[in-house]
């Protein structure tokens, strides 16, 4: 059931939210009013084409880029209103993008460390115990000291997630971050988030990764032209015949 029908407030909500970029005649309408709510512990899964509007609509969630218009509530409250403490707004939050973003001249565990310490003035020793414990839970505990380039592909984003996760944010936010990846490296990131999310992770994830979608969302989010096409389940979205629209998406990601 979502948050809306059983009458809590979503941890996150999306209400009319635009988006444009560009001026005059190069004016692009990118998200074109949307909807969307993520309840805690639910997992919200938005696919589309490439430039249907999933990055920027997480970017927005994020902070990253502002709205023209809409609103983005947190726990109920405005954060795309210019007064909000961007930073304290973005300490809740979490994203990991389809490049690692991994310093590369820093060691595995400092990478993971270095937010809980420079940015939420954690002591080291408790940032490296916080650090190791989730370098642990990702299966990367061993490569703690090895730099970023010791890495595969699949373990350095293993490495970002568990960046991402140490603080215990409330929200993940997931962009494609198995689309740089050699395929066979992809499951082992998808079986993670697949564990994360039964461990409860509130998630709202872009993805191309169909099969993924349909192991791991409560909901899809269709997106097509910056506007909501289609949401329900995975069932319901994906493999519904009637849903031409999806099936012709589906067909040419094929
Ligand atoms: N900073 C920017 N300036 C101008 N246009 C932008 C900017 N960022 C994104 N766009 C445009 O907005 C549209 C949506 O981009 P976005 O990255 O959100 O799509 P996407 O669905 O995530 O695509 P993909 O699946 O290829 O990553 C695209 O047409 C893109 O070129």
């Amino acid at each position: 059931m979502s948050a809306a029908a059983s009458g809590e407030q979503p941890l996150l909500s999306l209400r009319g939210v635009r988006k444009s970029y560009g001026t005059g005649a190069a004016r692009k309408v990118v998200l074109d009013g949307i909807d969307l709510d993520v309840a805690e512990h639910a997992c919200v899964v938005v696919v589309g084409s490439s430039g249907s509007g999933k990055s920027t609509l997480l970017r927005v969630v994020d902070l990253l880029d502002d709205v023209d218009d809409g609103q983005v509530l947190l726990d109920g409250e405005d954060v795309a209103d210019p007064w909000v403490d961007a930073n304290a707004v973005r300490a809740r939050l979490a994203m990991v993008f389809q490049q690692y973003n991994l310093f590369p001249h820093l060691r595995v565990l400092d990478n993971v460390t270095l937010a809980p310490r420079v940015v939420h003035r954690w002591p080291r020793a408790e940032a490296e115990q916080a650090g190791l414990a989730m370098l642990e839970k990702v299966g990367l505990a061993h490569k703690a000291r090895a730099y970023p380039d010791q890495l595969s592909g699949g373990e350095q984003q293993r490495a970002a997630i568990a960046r991402a996760l140490v603080t215990g944010p409330e929200l993940l936010l997931l962009d494609e971050v198995t689309s740089a990846l050699d395929p066979e490296l992809v499951g082992e990131v998808l079986d993670l988030l697949l564990a994360l999310r039964d461990e409860g992770t509130t998630m709202l994830v872009a993805t191309h990764e169909m099969g993924f979608a349909r192991d791991v969302a409560d909901e899809v989010v269709f997106l097509h032209e910056g506007r909501v096409h289609e949401r329900g389940t995975p069932a319901e979205v994906l493999d519904d015949p009637r849903r031409e629209r999806t099936r012709e998406f589906l067909r040419r990601l094929r």
